[in-house]
């Protein structure tokens, strides 16, 4: 697998990004939101949804599901912080929620 070098993005980047997206913060230097769902399966079929989007991104999102909701956290391991990969993920993520 190719790996792709990825720059951290700065507070300003960061700043300007979160703006331009609905309920992303930044929690302990990860891009975090929570996702809300009407129950388990509908929980879990967005994360089988995602799962092929990711592998074709090869970017990987820290998640935590219990029964509807999940907890999402985007870091750039490579990196040691946020890049353009994780608003990136964010952004397919917000797609596929709505
Ligand atoms: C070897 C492979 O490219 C790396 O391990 C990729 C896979 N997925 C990844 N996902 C995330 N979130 N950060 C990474 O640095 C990362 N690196």
């Amino acid at each position: 697998m190719q790996k792709t070098t990825m720059q951290r993005l700065s507070e300003e980047q960061i700043k300007s990004e979160l703006s331009r997206l609905q309920g992303w913060s930044v929690v302990n230097g990860k891009l975090h939101k929570d996702y809300i769902f009407d129950d388990f399966i509908d929980a879990f079929g967005f994360m089988s949804k995602a799962a092929i989007h990711i592998e074709k991104m090869n970017h990987h999102p820290e998640w935590f599901n219990v029964y509807n909701k999940i907890s999402i956290d985007l870091v750039t391991h490579d990196a040691g912080g946020i890049t353009q990969n994780d608003i990136s993920l964010a952004k397919t993520l917000d797609l596929l929620k709505n």
